[in-house]
């Protein structure tokens, strides 16, 4: 088969890693550099050109796509979908899952467990947005942000009120959301590929760190999930519509609540926490597609 990666980087350990696995299976791997293609729409006919060269026969493409070229990227991927070409993850999913709002309705439409949140459009009125995300402590973060940047611990009331003023000021969106204790700077990165689990990791923050974001400076563990924290994370991983997820989760006094589900999941994490090969089950999944 000839699997196509949409990746901005080869060198990337997950890019690398999952042009090992197709090759070992004796696949045809190529990288493609999804902000450098140019797509051809015409009637009945789409084309996608790359380095100067027309990009057909291809079977199947695992997009890797970054938070700063969503909008191209998922482009790329719909073409290819145009193209009759499976994708590892459907366009629409990843547009889905970039979106941490909408993301957040779909996932409580879904009957699963979440942080109580709340979204407003500038309110001047912060005391009330606040106390309806059920007082401080509360999580705000910032509905564009990654790897733990644009989320901050507000300990009291009066400090939420002037850091949400502050954002405001700045015309920064955000999300306030209730702050799970008992998560104690922890959560779990569970792989989802093809309505399965692979792999799950426990990811602890560093000494005095809320937020466990390995770029962050935490650090991870293999992690045996319970039943209730399985079937949550297979459940988001479905209604997003993302056959490969890492859908992330806390643990709290009232079950496994789903912060997120990522849809460019990185590989070398949970390889690394696990020891399991999870590039191949990505690769196995295109396969079984594909035709
Ligand atoms: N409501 C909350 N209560 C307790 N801890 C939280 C809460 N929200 C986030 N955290 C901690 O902060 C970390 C970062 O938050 P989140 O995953 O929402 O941000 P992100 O920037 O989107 O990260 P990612 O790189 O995983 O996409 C989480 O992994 C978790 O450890
Ligand atoms: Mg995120
Ligand atoms: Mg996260």
């Amino acid at each position: 088969m000839k699997i196509v990666i949409l990746s901005q980087n080869p060198n990337l350990y997950s890019t690398k890693r999952l042009i090992e696995a197709g090759e070992k299976k004796g696949h045809t791997m190529q990288v493609i550099d999804h902000s450098k293609c140019d797509l051809i729409i015409e009637k009945k006919k789409p084309g996608l050109i790359y380095q100067g060269k027309e990009i057909t026969d291809v079977d199947g493409v695992i997009p890797r796509i970054g938070a700063s070229i969503t909008f191209y990227g998922t482009a790329v991927v719909r073409q290819f979908e145009m193209m009759k070409v499976f994708s590892a993850v459907e366009s629409q999913a990843l547009v889905r899952s970039r979106d941490k709002l909408r993301s957040l309705q779909i996932l409580s439409r879904a009957g699963l467990g979440l942080p109580k949140t709340v979204f407003s459009n500038y309110s001047k009125n912060v005391g009330a947005i606040i106390e309806k995300a059920g007082g401080a402590p509360v999580v705000i973060k910032l509905l564009e942000g990654t790897q733990g940047l644009g989320v901050v611990l507000a300990d009291n009331q009066n400090s939420a009120e002037s850091i949400l003023e502050a954002f405001n000021g700045l015309q920064a969106r955000v999300i306030v959301q209730e702050f799970i204790k008992e998560a104690m700077g922890a959560d779990i990165r569970v792989f989802v590929v093809d309505g399965v689990v692979v792999g799950a990791m426990k990811r602890q923050g560093k000494e005095g760190e809320f937020r466990s974001n390995l770029h962050r400076g935490g650090s991870a563990d293999i992690i045996q999930l319970s039943d209730e924290e399985e079937n949550a994370a297979l459940k988001a991983a479905k209604a997003m519509g993302l056959g490969v997820a890492g859908v992330d989760l806390l643990q709290s006094a009232r079950g496994p609540l789903i912060l997120e589900v990522n849809s460019s999941p990185g590989l070398e994490g949970i390889e690394a926490a696990t020891g399991k090969d999870i590039a191949g089950r990505i690769i196995k999944y295109i396969e079984r597609n594909a035709d």
